[in-house]
């Protein structure tokens, strides 16, 4: 029996990236391929505007954007819970909120409206693990820049590392000059989880960024087949990252 899992993508998403939506793709097709886990959807949840991250635009924009680029797609969906909170949110209790939510849901003998504003971000076809006995788990979804963020001294307490692993699980998509395999051995809390990281090979390589395309725009660079033209329309639209209507 395949376990079903949920994977949950933090960040700036500033803007989103082909490759933002690419690492869903990549994720899946390979958890299925290994047979272990059943992917039921997939989650989107910006970041807190008080992060306060450089160039970070509103998060009203970062969704707007996100919306428009998940248009067409069925199984990825946006959460605003993490933008509609009073401030910045660590990703231990990102995940656990949308886990305690799952959870209620498939206690819930299916009389909870999934299409309510609250739960939007749930998949559309979780009714089926309703009354199953079969727990779905949200697993950080991520690329390895950060996991390898972990080491940053002060970043991350070890306790929410612990959890964020031990109790949810990561799937890990190669970057550019990164080694997960390495880091995860260097790391003692890592290793302890080491069953519950997935590392994903992505061998169509490319290393879009959401900074190199804030870059490009601000140079007025064309940004065409590396982020939807529907989200490059809205930052014209909205003259975001200095950019000006030059292309498209
Ligand atoms: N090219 C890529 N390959 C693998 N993972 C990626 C890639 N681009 C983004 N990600 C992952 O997507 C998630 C959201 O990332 P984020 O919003 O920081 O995007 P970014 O493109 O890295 O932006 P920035 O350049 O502003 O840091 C992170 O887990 C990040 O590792
Ligand atoms: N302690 C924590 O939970 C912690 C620390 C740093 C970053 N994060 C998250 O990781 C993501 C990092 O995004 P960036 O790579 O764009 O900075 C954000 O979603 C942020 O909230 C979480
Ligand atoms: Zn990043």
């Amino acid at each position: 029996m395949r376990t079903p899992v949920i994977l949950l993508a933090c960040g700036c998403f500033n803007p989103t990236t082909n490759m933002h939506l690419r690492m869903f793709e990549i994720a899946r097709d390979y958890l299925h391929r290994m047979g272990q886990y059943e992917v039921v959807g997939g989650i989107i949840s910006p970041v807190h505007d008080a992060y306060g991250k450089k160039e970070l635009v509103s998060a009203t924009h970062r969704l707007n954007m996100i919306k428009l680029s998940l248009q067409g797609n069925e199984w990825v969906k946006l959460s605003d819970w993490e933008s509609r909170q009073e401030t910045w949110t660590r990703t231990r209790q990102i995940l656990q909120y949308h886990q305690n939510q799952i959870n209620a849901y498939l206690k819930s003998e299916n009389n909870v409206d999934i299409n309510e504003d609250e739960l939007k971000w749930m998949p559309d076809n979780i009714s089926r693990y309703c009354g199953t006995n079969q727990g779905i788990i949200v697993k950080l979804l991520c690329g390895a820049d950060l996991l390898e963020s972990f080491g940053t001294p002060g970043l991350w307490a070890d306790d929410d590392i612990e959890s964020i692993v031990g109790q949810h699980g990561l799937i890990v998509i190669t970057r550019c000059n990164m080694n997960p395999t390495e880091f995860i051995y260097n790391s003692d809390i890592l290793t302890k989880y080491m069953a519950n990281i997935t590392i994903v090979t992505e061998w169509i390589r490319n290393e879009i960024s959401s900074t190199k395309i804030r870059r490009a725009l601000r140079r007025s660079e064309s940004v065409k087949y590396l982020i939807p033209d529907i989200v490059i329309e809205y930052i014209h639209k909205h003259s975001l990252y200095g950019s000006q209507k030059t292309h498209l």
